[in-house]
Protein backbone atom coordinates (compact mmCIF):
# COMPACT_ATOMS: atom_id res chain seq x y z
CA UNK A 1 0.00 0.00 0.00
CA UNK A 2 3.34 2.54 0.27
CA UNK A 3 2.93 3.56 -3.46
CA UNK A 4 -0.68 4.53 -3.02
CA UNK A 5 0.27 6.45 0.81
CA UNK A 6 -1.57 9.53 -0.32
CA UNK A 7 -4.33 8.24 -2.05
CA UNK A 8 -5.18 6.11 1.27
CA UNK A 9 -4.53 8.70 3.27
CA UNK A 10 -7.24 10.68 1.17
CA UNK A 11 -9.75 8.38 1.12
CA UNK A 12 -9.62 7.45 4.77
CA UNK A 13 -10.00 11.54 5.54
CA UNK A 14 -13.01 11.88 3.21
CA UNK A 15 -14.47 8.89 5.15
CA UNK A 16 -13.80 10.26 8.52
CA UNK A 17 -15.38 13.16 7.51
CA UNK A 18 -18.29 12.29 5.61
CA UNK A 19 -18.84 9.64 8.30
CA UNK A 20 -19.18 11.84 10.76
CA UNK A 21 -21.70 14.73 9.04
CA UNK A 22 -23.71 12.24 8.76
CA UNK A 23 -23.64 11.40 12.37
CA UNK A 24 -23.89 14.86 13.29
CA UNK A 25 -27.24 15.30 11.45
CA UNK A 26 -28.35 13.11 13.84
CA UNK A 27 -27.58 16.17 16.75
CA UNK A 28 -29.24 18.54 14.24
CA UNK A 29 -32.45 16.55 14.01
CA UNK A 30 -32.33 16.44 17.95
CA UNK A 31 -32.23 20.34 18.07
CA UNK A 32 -34.57 20.95 15.61
CA UNK A 33 -37.33 18.96 17.14
CA UNK A 34 -36.62 19.79 21.12
CA UNK A 35 -35.63 23.50 20.24
CA UNK A 36 -37.56 24.36 17.43
CA UNK A 37 -40.31 22.34 17.04
CA UNK A 38 -41.54 21.28 20.39
CA UNK A 39 -40.71 24.74 21.73
CA UNK A 40 -42.10 26.44 18.66
CA UNK A 41 -38.97 28.79 17.43
CA UNK A 42 -39.31 29.65 14.01
CA UNK A 43 -35.79 31.24 13.94
CA UNK A 44 -34.46 27.89 15.24
CA UNK A 45 -35.84 25.98 12.42
CA UNK A 46 -34.42 28.44 9.86
CA UNK A 47 -30.88 28.59 11.26
CA UNK A 48 -30.96 25.06 11.74
CA UNK A 49 -32.24 24.34 8.25
CA UNK A 50 -29.20 26.23 7.05
CA UNK A 51 -26.77 24.15 9.46
CA UNK A 52 -28.63 20.75 8.29
CA UNK A 53 -27.73 21.96 4.54
CA UNK A 54 -24.01 22.81 4.96
CA UNK A 55 -23.80 19.46 6.54
CA UNK A 56 -25.32 17.97 3.61
CA UNK A 57 -22.57 19.78 1.36
CA UNK A 58 -19.65 18.73 3.38
CA UNK A 59 -20.98 15.14 3.47
CA UNK A 60 -21.45 14.90 -0.21
CA UNK A 61 -18.25 16.14 -1.33
CA UNK A 62 -16.59 13.93 1.23
CA UNK A 63 -18.47 11.06 -0.21
CA UNK A 64 -17.00 12.49 -3.47
CA UNK A 65 -13.87 12.24 -2.78
CA UNK A 66 -13.96 9.08 -1.26
CA UNK A 67 -15.69 7.11 -3.53
CA UNK A 68 -13.20 8.68 -6.55
CA UNK A 69 -10.18 7.33 -4.14
CA UNK A 70 -11.48 4.18 -3.31
CA UNK A 71 -12.41 3.12 -6.87
CA UNK A 72 -9.18 4.86 -8.02
CA UNK A 73 -7.15 2.24 -5.71
CA UNK A 74 -9.37 -0.77 -6.57
CA UNK A 75 -8.10 0.01 -10.36
CA UNK A 76 -4.77 0.43 -9.15
CA UNK A 77 -4.53 -2.32 -6.96
CA UNK A 78 -5.79 -4.59 -9.64
CA UNK A 79 -3.33 -3.60 -12.09
CA UNK A 80 -0.45 -4.00 -10.34
CA UNK A 81 -1.68 -7.55 -9.54
CA UNK A 82 -2.42 -7.91 -13.19
CA UNK A 83 1.52 -6.79 -13.76
CA UNK A 84 3.10 -8.78 -10.76
CA UNK A 85 1.25 -11.91 -12.47
CA UNK A 86 1.83 -11.81 -15.68
CA UNK A 87 5.58 -10.81 -14.90
CA UNK A 88 5.33 -13.74 -12.91
CA UNK A 89 3.92 -16.63 -15.12
CA UNK A 90 6.14 -15.69 -17.85
CA UNK A 91 8.97 -16.96 -15.98
CA UNK A 92 7.70 -20.26 -15.41
CA UNK A 93 9.10 -23.21 -17.41
CA UNK A 94 7.45 -24.68 -20.00
CA UNK A 95 7.09 -27.86 -17.76
CA UNK A 96 4.58 -25.93 -15.71
CA UNK A 97 2.38 -25.47 -18.95
CA UNK A 98 2.84 -29.08 -20.15
CA UNK A 99 0.76 -29.65 -16.76
CA UNK A 100 -1.75 -26.68 -16.59
CA UNK A 101 -4.03 -25.33 -18.53
CA UNK A 102 -3.71 -21.73 -20.57
CA UNK A 103 -7.32 -21.27 -20.72
CA UNK A 104 -7.97 -21.66 -17.05
CA UNK A 105 -4.97 -19.87 -16.19
CA UNK A 106 -6.00 -16.81 -18.28
CA UNK A 107 -9.15 -16.58 -16.75
CA UNK A 108 -7.61 -16.67 -13.04
CA UNK A 109 -5.65 -13.65 -14.53
CA UNK A 110 -8.82 -11.33 -15.71
CA UNK A 111 -11.79 -12.38 -13.75
CA UNK A 112 -10.02 -13.19 -10.25
CA UNK A 113 -8.26 -9.69 -10.79
CA UNK A 114 -11.11 -8.04 -11.85
CA UNK A 115 -12.99 -9.31 -8.68
CA UNK A 116 -10.44 -8.14 -6.42
CA UNK A 117 -10.91 -4.60 -8.37
CA UNK A 118 -14.32 -4.40 -7.72
CA UNK A 119 -14.06 -5.20 -3.92
CA UNK A 120 -11.01 -3.01 -3.54
CA UNK A 121 -12.95 -0.07 -5.01
CA UNK A 122 -16.51 -0.49 -3.69
CA UNK A 123 -16.60 -3.36 -1.14
CA UNK A 124 -13.73 -2.21 1.17
CA UNK A 125 -14.87 1.36 0.66
CA UNK A 126 -18.48 0.19 1.72
CA UNK A 127 -17.44 -1.88 3.97
CA UNK A 128 -15.21 0.99 5.77
CA UNK A 129 -17.56 3.50 5.90
CA UNK A 130 -20.28 1.32 6.94
CA UNK A 131 -18.11 0.15 10.31
CA UNK A 132 -17.63 3.67 10.83
CA UNK A 133 -20.60 4.68 10.81
CA UNK A 134 -21.89 1.68 13.12
CA UNK A 135 -19.44 2.37 15.58
CA UNK A 136 -20.19 6.16 15.56
CA UNK A 137 -24.02 5.76 15.62
CA UNK A 138 -23.42 3.38 18.70
CA UNK A 139 -21.10 5.52 20.25
CA UNK A 140 -24.20 8.56 19.37
CA UNK A 141 -27.04 6.27 20.88
CA UNK A 142 -25.03 5.99 23.98
CA UNK A 143 -25.01 9.73 24.66
CA UNK A 144 -28.30 9.99 23.77
CA UNK A 145 -30.01 7.48 25.56
CA UNK A 146 -27.54 5.16 27.69
CA UNK A 147 -30.38 2.29 28.78
CA UNK A 148 -32.34 1.74 25.15
CA UNK A 149 -28.34 1.66 24.04
CA UNK A 150 -27.86 -1.48 26.65
CA UNK A 151 -30.54 -3.19 25.24
CA UNK A 152 -29.59 -2.51 21.28
CA UNK A 153 -26.21 -4.14 22.86
CA UNK A 154 -28.31 -7.42 23.74
CA UNK A 155 -29.03 -7.72 20.14
CA UNK A 156 -25.54 -7.31 18.47
CA UNK A 157 -24.48 -11.24 19.32
CA UNK A 158 -27.66 -12.35 17.64
CA UNK A 159 -26.30 -9.86 14.34
CA UNK A 160 -23.04 -11.52 14.33
CA UNK A 161 -23.85 -14.98 14.74
CA UNK A 162 -25.33 -15.41 11.17
CA UNK A 163 -22.54 -13.66 9.72
CA UNK A 164 -19.57 -15.76 10.98
CA UNK A 165 -21.77 -19.27 10.42
CA UNK A 166 -23.52 -18.20 6.75
CA UNK A 167 -20.12 -15.59 5.64
CA UNK A 168 -17.48 -18.76 5.69
CA UNK A 169 -19.82 -20.87 3.32
CA UNK A 170 -19.89 -17.96 1.22
CA UNK A 171 -16.79 -17.90 0.69
CA UNK A 172 -16.44 -21.80 0.43
CA UNK A 173 -19.43 -21.60 -2.18
CA UNK A 174 -17.33 -18.99 -3.92
CA UNK A 175 -13.69 -20.72 -4.00
CA UNK A 176 -16.04 -23.79 -5.77
CA UNK A 177 -17.70 -21.37 -8.22
CA UNK A 178 -14.73 -19.13 -9.46
CA UNK A 179 -13.38 -22.54 -10.07
CA UNK A 180 -15.85 -23.42 -12.43
CA UNK A 181 -15.54 -20.43 -13.92
CA UNK A 182 -12.11 -20.56 -14.71
CA UNK A 183 -12.72 -24.14 -16.15
CA UNK A 184 -14.93 -22.97 -18.87
CA UNK A 185 -12.17 -20.17 -19.73
CA UNK A 186 -10.48 -23.43 -20.45
CA UNK A 187 -12.76 -24.88 -22.85
CA UNK A 188 -13.61 -21.61 -24.46
CA UNK A 189 -10.14 -20.88 -25.30
CA UNK A 190 -9.81 -24.45 -26.82
CA UNK A 191 -12.36 -24.38 -28.42
CA UNK A 192 -11.94 -21.18 -30.30
CA UNK A 193 -8.02 -21.77 -30.81
CA UNK A 194 -8.66 -24.99 -32.26
CA UNK A 195 -11.54 -23.73 -34.63
CA UNK A 196 -10.48 -25.49 -37.60
CA UNK A 197 -10.59 -29.15 -36.10
CA UNK A 198 -13.85 -28.52 -34.11
CA UNK A 199 -15.72 -27.57 -37.37
CA UNK A 200 -13.59 -30.18 -39.72
CA UNK A 201 -14.73 -32.82 -37.31
CA UNK A 202 -18.51 -31.90 -37.27
CA UNK A 203 -17.51 -31.11 -33.14
CA UNK A 204 -19.84 -28.30 -32.61
CA UNK A 205 -22.54 -30.00 -31.05
CA UNK A 206 -21.15 -31.84 -28.97
CA UNK A 207 -19.00 -28.52 -28.26
CA UNK A 208 -21.97 -27.10 -27.36
CA UNK A 209 -23.27 -29.77 -25.02
CA UNK A 210 -20.16 -29.90 -23.23
CA UNK A 211 -19.89 -26.13 -22.67
CA UNK A 212 -23.28 -26.13 -21.84
CA UNK A 213 -22.80 -28.84 -18.91
CA UNK A 214 -19.90 -26.92 -17.43
CA UNK A 215 -21.72 -23.46 -17.34
CA UNK A 216 -24.58 -25.61 -15.68
CA UNK A 217 -21.95 -26.70 -13.27
CA UNK A 218 -21.21 -23.00 -13.08
CA UNK A 219 -24.55 -22.02 -12.24
CA UNK A 220 -25.37 -25.00 -9.57
CA UNK A 221 -22.10 -23.88 -7.99
CA UNK A 222 -23.23 -20.21 -8.03
CA UNK A 223 -26.83 -20.67 -6.56
CA UNK A 224 -25.68 -22.33 -3.15
CA UNK A 225 -23.57 -19.18 -2.85
CA UNK A 226 -26.10 -17.26 -3.49
CA UNK A 227 -28.59 -18.78 -1.48
CA UNK A 228 -25.96 -18.51 1.35
CA UNK A 229 -25.81 -15.00 0.74
CA UNK A 230 -29.41 -13.95 0.48
CA UNK A 231 -30.24 -15.98 3.57
CA UNK A 232 -27.11 -13.98 5.55
CA UNK A 233 -28.25 -10.69 3.96
CA UNK A 234 -31.90 -11.50 5.26
CA UNK A 235 -31.05 -13.48 8.42
CA UNK A 236 -29.23 -10.13 9.60
CA UNK A 237 -32.30 -7.52 8.07
CA UNK A 238 -34.73 -9.51 10.08
CA UNK A 239 -32.64 -9.46 13.23
CA UNK A 240 -31.48 -6.19 13.08
CA UNK A 241 -35.14 -4.34 11.74
CA UNK A 242 -36.64 -6.48 14.83
CA UNK A 243 -34.10 -5.03 17.41
CA UNK A 244 -34.41 -1.37 16.32
CA UNK A 245 -38.31 -1.68 16.57
CA UNK A 246 -38.29 -3.35 20.00
CA UNK A 247 -35.87 -0.33 21.22
CA UNK A 248 -37.81 2.41 19.28
CA UNK A 249 -40.96 0.58 21.22
CA UNK A 250 -39.25 1.04 24.89
CA UNK A 251 -37.82 4.62 23.48
CA UNK A 252 -41.50 5.27 23.08
CA UNK A 253 -42.51 3.72 26.42
CA UNK A 254 -39.54 6.13 27.84
CA UNK A 255 -40.76 9.51 25.95
CA UNK A 256 -44.40 9.05 27.43
CA UNK A 257 -42.72 8.62 31.11
CA UNK A 258 -41.04 11.43 30.62
CA UNK A 259 -37.32 10.00 31.34
CA UNK A 260 -36.37 11.09 27.64
CA UNK A 261 -37.47 13.93 25.40
CA UNK A 262 -38.95 13.15 21.84
CA UNK A 263 -35.81 14.71 20.20
CA UNK A 264 -33.76 12.07 21.90
CA UNK A 265 -35.84 9.53 21.29
CA UNK A 266 -36.03 10.72 17.30
CA UNK A 267 -31.64 10.78 17.17
CA UNK A 268 -31.78 7.64 19.02
CA UNK A 269 -33.74 5.79 15.88
CA UNK A 270 -32.02 7.75 13.69
CA UNK A 271 -28.62 6.67 14.77
CA UNK A 272 -30.34 2.65 15.29
CA UNK A 273 -31.45 2.59 11.61
CA UNK A 274 -28.01 4.04 10.72
CA UNK A 275 -26.10 1.31 12.76
CA UNK A 276 -28.84 -1.13 11.04
CA UNK A 277 -28.10 -0.01 8.04
CA UNK A 278 -24.37 -0.19 8.47
CA UNK A 279 -24.42 -3.73 9.89
CA UNK A 280 -26.93 -5.11 6.66
CA UNK A 281 -23.80 -3.42 4.67
CA UNK A 282 -21.31 -4.71 6.03
CA UNK A 283 -22.93 -8.48 5.99
CA UNK A 284 -23.81 -7.74 2.34
CA UNK A 285 -20.16 -6.68 1.39
CA UNK A 286 -18.58 -9.37 3.34
CA UNK A 287 -19.89 -11.95 0.97
CA UNK A 288 -17.99 -9.98 -1.95
CA UNK A 289 -14.86 -9.80 0.83
CA UNK A 290 -15.39 -13.61 0.80
CA UNK A 291 -15.59 -14.29 -2.26
CA UNK A 292 -12.30 -11.90 -2.83
CA UNK A 293 -10.42 -13.93 -0.16
CA UNK A 294 -11.01 -16.40 -2.67
CA UNK A 295 -9.87 -15.22 -5.67
CA UNK A 296 -6.84 -13.69 -3.97
CA UNK A 297 -6.12 -17.37 -2.47
CA UNK A 298 -5.72 -18.58 -5.88
CA UNK A 299 -4.03 -15.98 -7.41
CA UNK A 300 -1.70 -16.59 -4.16
CA UNK A 301 -1.58 -20.18 -5.40
CA UNK A 302 -0.51 -18.92 -9.03
CA UNK A 303 2.19 -16.58 -7.79
CA UNK A 304 3.78 -19.31 -5.48
CA UNK A 305 4.16 -21.30 -8.15
CA UNK A 306 7.96 -21.22 -8.70
CA UNK A 307 9.83 -22.73 -11.67
CA UNK A 308 11.60 -25.97 -11.73
CA UNK A 309 14.44 -24.35 -13.73
CA UNK A 310 16.46 -22.26 -11.44
CA UNK A 311 18.10 -19.00 -12.90
CA UNK A 312 21.00 -18.82 -9.90
CA UNK A 313 21.00 -15.15 -8.83
CA UNK A 314 25.42 -16.14 -8.73
CA UNK A 315 25.05 -17.13 -12.75
CA UNK A 316 28.09 -15.88 -14.94
CA UNK A 317 25.97 -13.34 -17.00
CA UNK A 318 28.77 -12.88 -19.42
CA UNK A 319 29.29 -15.19 -22.62
CA UNK A 320 31.42 -18.10 -21.86
CA UNK A 321 34.19 -16.73 -23.87
CA UNK A 322 36.91 -19.36 -23.03
CA UNK A 323 39.08 -21.18 -25.45
CA UNK A 324 37.27 -24.44 -25.77
CA UNK A 325 37.32 -25.42 -29.50
CA UNK A 326 33.96 -26.72 -29.12
CA UNK A 327 30.85 -24.73 -29.52
CA UNK A 328 28.83 -27.46 -27.73
CA UNK A 329 29.48 -30.52 -25.50
CA UNK A 330 26.86 -33.21 -24.67
CA UNK A 331 28.33 -35.53 -21.90
CA UNK A 332 26.44 -38.07 -21.23
CA UNK A 333 23.24 -36.52 -20.57
CA UNK A 334 20.26 -38.71 -19.12
CA UNK A 335 16.60 -36.70 -18.96
CA UNK A 336 13.15 -38.44 -18.15
CA UNK A 337 9.69 -36.24 -18.51
CA UNK A 338 8.40 -38.05 -15.49
CA UNK A 339 9.68 -41.75 -14.65
CA UNK A 340 10.46 -43.46 -18.00
CA UNK A 341 13.82 -41.73 -19.35
CA UNK A 342 13.29 -40.31 -23.02
CA UNK A 343 16.98 -39.20 -23.31
CA UNK A 344 19.24 -42.03 -21.96
CA UNK A 345 23.35 -40.82 -21.96
CA UNK A 346 23.70 -38.89 -24.99
CA UNK A 347 27.25 -37.66 -25.80
CA UNK A 348 28.52 -35.94 -28.51
CA UNK A 349 30.25 -32.56 -29.91
CA UNK A 350 30.04 -29.60 -31.55
CA UNK A 351 32.98 -27.63 -33.50
CA UNK A 352 32.18 -23.96 -34.31
CA UNK A 353 30.64 -23.53 -37.73
CA UNK A 354 29.62 -27.40 -37.96
CA UNK A 355 26.14 -28.50 -39.75
CA UNK A 356 24.77 -31.06 -37.48
CA UNK A 357 21.73 -33.54 -38.51
CA UNK A 358 19.74 -35.47 -36.04
CA UNK A 359 17.77 -37.99 -37.06
CA UNK A 360 15.34 -40.49 -35.75
CA UNK A 361 12.32 -42.24 -35.39
CA UNK A 362 9.18 -39.94 -34.23
CA UNK A 363 9.58 -40.02 -30.33
CA UNK A 364 13.27 -40.56 -30.68
CA UNK A 365 14.06 -37.23 -28.30
CA UNK A 366 14.80 -35.11 -31.08
CA UNK A 367 12.93 -31.98 -29.86
CA UNK A 368 13.37 -32.89 -26.52
CA UNK A 369 17.54 -32.70 -26.63
CA UNK A 370 16.96 -29.08 -28.18
CA UNK A 371 14.94 -28.11 -25.22
CA UNK A 372 17.34 -29.24 -23.36
CA UNK A 373 20.24 -27.64 -24.60
CA UNK A 374 18.21 -24.47 -23.80
CA UNK A 375 17.29 -25.25 -20.33
CA UNK A 376 13.90 -25.59 -20.81
CA UNK A 377 14.02 -29.04 -18.60
CA UNK A 378 17.08 -29.72 -16.65
CA UNK A 379 19.29 -32.92 -17.57
CA UNK A 380 19.23 -35.02 -14.63
CA UNK A 381 22.86 -36.21 -15.09
CA UNK A 382 25.69 -35.16 -16.95
CA UNK A 383 26.82 -32.52 -18.89
CA UNK A 384 26.24 -29.75 -21.07
CA UNK A 385 29.27 -27.65 -22.15
CA UNK A 386 28.15 -24.16 -24.05
CA UNK A 387 31.78 -22.75 -24.83
CA UNK A 388 33.30 -25.09 -22.13
CA UNK A 389 31.26 -23.62 -19.52
CA UNK A 390 28.88 -25.51 -17.53
CA UNK A 391 24.81 -24.63 -18.59
CA UNK A 392 23.57 -24.12 -15.16
CA UNK A 393 26.53 -21.85 -14.35
CA UNK A 394 25.48 -19.73 -17.11
CA UNK A 395 22.21 -17.56 -16.38
CA UNK A 396 19.34 -18.35 -18.40
CA UNK A 397 19.51 -15.30 -20.30
CA UNK A 398 23.04 -15.33 -21.60
CA UNK A 399 22.66 -19.62 -22.26
CA UNK A 400 19.81 -18.91 -24.30
CA UNK A 401 21.26 -15.94 -26.13
CA UNK A 402 23.45 -18.61 -27.94
CA UNK A 403 20.81 -19.97 -29.47
CA UNK A 404 18.40 -18.82 -32.46
CA UNK A 405 15.36 -21.25 -32.35
CA UNK A 406 13.38 -22.26 -35.98
CA UNK A 407 10.90 -24.55 -34.83
CA UNK A 408 9.08 -26.89 -36.94
CA UNK A 409 5.63 -24.81 -36.83
CA UNK A 410 6.79 -21.66 -37.50
CA UNK A 411 5.24 -19.25 -34.83
CA UNK A 412 3.84 -15.85 -36.11
CA UNK A 413 2.47 -13.53 -33.31
CA UNK A 414 -0.65 -11.06 -34.11
CA UNK A 415 1.11 -8.57 -34.86
CA UNK A 416 2.96 -6.59 -38.04
CA UNK A 417 4.99 -8.53 -40.03
CA UNK A 418 8.37 -5.78 -38.58
CA UNK A 419 6.98 -6.44 -34.97
CA UNK A 420 7.05 -10.54 -36.05
CA UNK A 421 10.63 -10.76 -37.28
CA UNK A 422 11.91 -7.95 -34.77
CA UNK A 423 10.56 -10.18 -31.92
CA UNK A 424 14.69 -11.51 -32.04
CA UNK A 425 16.05 -8.17 -31.48
CA UNK A 426 14.24 -5.39 -29.93
CA UNK A 427 16.31 -2.65 -31.65
CA UNK A 428 16.49 -3.71 -34.89
CA UNK A 429 16.44 -0.95 -37.38
CA UNK A 430 14.06 -1.70 -40.59
CA UNK A 431 17.00 -1.92 -42.48
CA UNK A 432 18.12 -4.66 -40.91
CA UNK A 433 14.85 -6.27 -40.78
CA UNK A 434 14.67 -6.28 -44.45
CA UNK A 435 18.12 -7.44 -44.95
CA UNK A 436 17.15 -10.55 -42.56
CA UNK A 437 13.74 -10.87 -44.66
CA UNK A 438 15.61 -10.55 -47.98
CA UNK A 439 18.26 -13.18 -47.29
CA UNK A 440 14.81 -15.63 -45.82
CA UNK A 441 13.25 -14.96 -49.17
CA UNK A 442 10.56 -13.46 -47.45
CA UNK A 443 10.92 -9.43 -48.97
CA UNK A 444 8.90 -10.79 -52.16
CA UNK A 445 5.68 -11.41 -50.71
CA UNK A 446 5.99 -9.13 -47.57
CA UNK A 447 6.32 -6.79 -50.14
CA UNK A 448 3.35 -7.68 -52.03
CA UNK A 449 1.05 -7.40 -48.44
CA UNK A 450 -0.92 -4.37 -48.68
CA UNK A 451 0.79 -2.96 -45.98
CA UNK A 452 4.14 -4.33 -46.49
CA UNK A 453 6.22 -4.53 -43.25
CA UNK A 454 2.98 -2.56 -41.33
CA UNK A 455 0.85 -5.54 -42.47
CA UNK A 456 -1.09 -6.95 -39.84
CA UNK A 457 -0.89 -10.86 -39.61
CA UNK A 458 -3.81 -11.98 -37.19
CA UNK A 459 -3.46 -14.07 -34.53
CA UNK A 460 -1.57 -17.23 -35.60
CA UNK A 461 -0.61 -15.71 -38.69
CA UNK A 462 -3.71 -16.89 -40.15
CA UNK A 463 -3.07 -14.84 -43.38
CA UNK A 464 -0.44 -16.33 -44.69
CA UNK A 465 0.80 -19.74 -46.00
CA UNK A 466 2.45 -22.16 -44.43
CA UNK A 467 5.69 -21.66 -46.79
CA UNK A 468 5.63 -17.84 -45.61
CA UNK A 469 4.95 -18.90 -41.85
CA UNK A 470 8.36 -20.94 -42.28
CA UNK A 471 9.79 -17.91 -44.05
CA UNK A 472 9.15 -15.45 -41.82
CA UNK A 473 10.15 -17.47 -38.72
CA UNK A 474 13.81 -18.01 -40.37
CA UNK A 475 14.08 -14.14 -40.96
CA UNK A 476 13.58 -14.13 -37.27
CA UNK A 477 16.80 -16.21 -36.95
CA UNK A 478 18.69 -14.25 -38.67
CA UNK A 479 18.26 -11.52 -37.58
CA UNK A 480 18.55 -12.94 -33.77
CA UNK A 481 22.36 -13.73 -34.96
CA UNK A 482 23.07 -16.01 -32.44
CA UNK A 483 26.09 -18.38 -32.69
CA UNK A 484 24.18 -21.47 -32.86
CA UNK A 485 21.14 -22.03 -34.85
CA UNK A 486 18.44 -24.95 -33.66
CA UNK A 487 16.13 -25.96 -36.42
CA UNK A 488 13.48 -28.35 -36.53
CA UNK A 489 12.70 -29.18 -40.21
CA UNK A 490 8.96 -28.65 -41.18
CA UNK A 491 7.57 -32.56 -42.11
CA UNK A 492 4.70 -30.84 -43.90
CA UNK A 493 5.06 -30.76 -47.28
CA UNK A 494 5.17 -27.70 -49.17
CA UNK A 495 4.27 -27.35 -52.92
CA UNK A 496 7.54 -27.17 -54.78
CA UNK A 497 7.99 -23.61 -55.31
CA UNK A 498 7.78 -22.96 -51.91
CA UNK A 499 9.30 -25.53 -50.40
CA UNK A 500 12.81 -24.30 -52.62
CA UNK A 501 12.17 -20.84 -51.42
CA UNK A 502 12.23 -22.27 -47.61
CA UNK A 503 15.32 -24.29 -48.41
CA UNK A 504 16.70 -21.41 -49.99
CA UNK A 505 16.30 -19.51 -46.62
CA UNK A 506 17.33 -21.98 -44.59
CA UNK A 507 20.82 -22.30 -46.57
CA UNK A 508 21.40 -18.80 -46.17
CA UNK A 509 21.08 -18.88 -42.41
CA UNK A 510 22.93 -21.93 -41.78
CA UNK A 511 26.01 -20.81 -44.14
CA UNK A 512 26.34 -18.10 -41.04
CA UNK A 513 26.25 -20.03 -38.03
CA UNK A 514 26.57 -23.02 -36.12
CA UNK A 515 23.83 -25.06 -36.89
CA UNK A 516 21.55 -28.13 -35.09
CA UNK A 517 19.48 -29.10 -37.52
CA UNK A 518 16.62 -31.88 -36.76
CA UNK A 519 16.04 -33.18 -40.48
CA UNK A 520 13.30 -34.82 -42.17
CA UNK A 521 14.54 -34.96 -45.59
CA UNK A 522 17.72 -36.39 -47.59
CA UNK A 523 18.47 -33.42 -48.79
CA UNK A 524 19.09 -31.70 -45.46
CA UNK A 525 21.44 -34.98 -44.31
CA UNK A 526 23.51 -34.93 -47.28
CA UNK A 527 24.71 -31.09 -46.30
CA UNK A 528 25.25 -32.11 -43.13
CA UNK A 529 29.11 -32.51 -41.46
CA UNK A 530 27.84 -35.08 -38.82
CA UNK A 531 24.99 -37.00 -38.64
CA UNK A 532 23.52 -38.46 -35.01
CA UNK A 533 21.44 -40.98 -35.16
CA UNK A 534 19.26 -41.28 -32.18
CA UNK A 535 16.75 -43.97 -31.24
CA UNK A 536 14.83 -44.58 -28.11
CA UNK A 537 16.90 -41.16 -26.92
CA UNK A 538 20.14 -42.81 -27.56
CA UNK A 539 22.45 -41.78 -29.62
CA UNK A 540 23.44 -44.93 -31.57
CA UNK A 541 25.82 -43.27 -34.19
CA UNK A 542 27.37 -40.79 -35.36
CA UNK A 543 29.47 -39.52 -38.39
CA UNK A 544 28.85 -38.35 -42.43
CA UNK A 545 25.96 -39.77 -44.52
CA UNK A 546 28.65 -41.39 -46.85
CA UNK A 547 30.20 -43.47 -43.23
CA UNK A 548 26.71 -43.89 -41.81
CA UNK A 549 25.01 -45.44 -44.98
CA UNK A 550 27.92 -47.76 -45.24
CA UNK A 551 28.60 -48.93 -41.87
CA UNK A 552 24.92 -48.38 -39.89
CA UNK A 553 22.20 -50.94 -40.83
CA UNK A 554 19.56 -48.89 -38.79
CA UNK A 555 20.99 -45.65 -40.43
CA UNK A 556 20.27 -47.36 -43.87
CA UNK A 557 16.96 -48.63 -43.36
CA UNK A 558 15.94 -45.29 -41.49
CA UNK A 559 16.97 -43.43 -45.10
CA UNK A 560 15.31 -45.94 -47.25
CA UNK A 561 12.17 -45.91 -45.08
CA UNK A 562 11.91 -42.50 -43.63
CA UNK A 563 14.30 -39.73 -45.92
CA UNK A 564 14.51 -40.78 -49.22
CA UNK A 565 10.52 -39.57 -50.29
N1 LIG B 1 6.14 -32.48 -21.89
C1 LIG B 1 6.29 -33.81 -21.94
N2 LIG B 1 5.94 -34.55 -20.87
C2 LIG B 1 6.08 -35.90 -20.89
N3 LIG B 1 6.56 -36.59 -21.93
C3 LIG B 1 6.93 -35.92 -23.03
C4 LIG B 1 6.81 -34.49 -23.09
N4 LIG B 1 7.25 -34.10 -24.31
C5 LIG B 1 7.63 -35.21 -24.97
N5 LIG B 1 7.45 -36.31 -24.21
C6 LIG B 1 7.79 -37.71 -24.57
O1 LIG B 1 9.18 -37.75 -24.80
C7 LIG B 1 9.48 -38.57 -25.90
C8 LIG B 1 10.36 -37.82 -26.90
O2 LIG B 1 9.62 -36.77 -27.47
P1 LIG B 1 10.24 -35.76 -28.52
O3 LIG B 1 9.22 -34.75 -28.81
O4 LIG B 1 11.57 -35.29 -28.02
O5 LIG B 1 10.47 -36.71 -29.78
P2 LIG B 1 10.91 -36.34 -31.24
O6 LIG B 1 12.02 -37.23 -31.54
O7 LIG B 1 11.15 -34.89 -31.35
O8 LIG B 1 9.62 -36.77 -32.06
P3 LIG B 1 8.96 -36.10 -33.36
O9 LIG B 1 9.90 -36.32 -34.50
O10 LIG B 1 7.70 -36.88 -33.53
O11 LIG B 1 8.73 -34.66 -33.06
C9 LIG B 1 8.16 -39.02 -26.47
O12 LIG B 1 7.94 -40.35 -26.06
C10 LIG B 1 7.14 -38.11 -25.86
O13 LIG B 1 5.94 -38.80 -25.63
Amino acid sequence: MRPYKWQVVGALSALAVSSLTWLLLGQGIKYVIDQGFTAGNQTVLTQAFWVVIAVVVVGSLATYVRFYLMVWLGERVSADIRKALFNHLVTLSPGFYAQSRTGEIISRFTSDTTLLQSVVGTGVSMALRSSVMFIGALILMGFTSLKLTLFVFVAVPFILAPIRLLGAKVRDYSKKSQDKVADIGGVVDESLHEIHMLQAFNHEQRSMTDFANKTDAVMQAASKRIHYRALLISAVMLISLSAIFFVGYLGAIAVIEGSISQGQLVAFVFYAVLAGGAIATISEVIGELQKAAGASERILDLMAQRSDIKDSPTSNTKDGASASPQILSLQNIHFAYEKSAVIRGVSFDVQTGDKIAIVGHSGAGKSTLFDLLMRFYDIQSGQILVNGVEQKSLSLSSLRAHFALVSQHPVIFANTVRENIAFARENASLEEIQQAAKLAHADEFIQDLDKGYDTDLGERGVKLSGGQKQRIAIARAILANRPILLLDEATSALDAGSEKLVKQAIDSLMQKTTTLIIAHRLSTVLNADKIIVLEKGQCIAQGNHRELYEGNPTYREFVDLQLSH
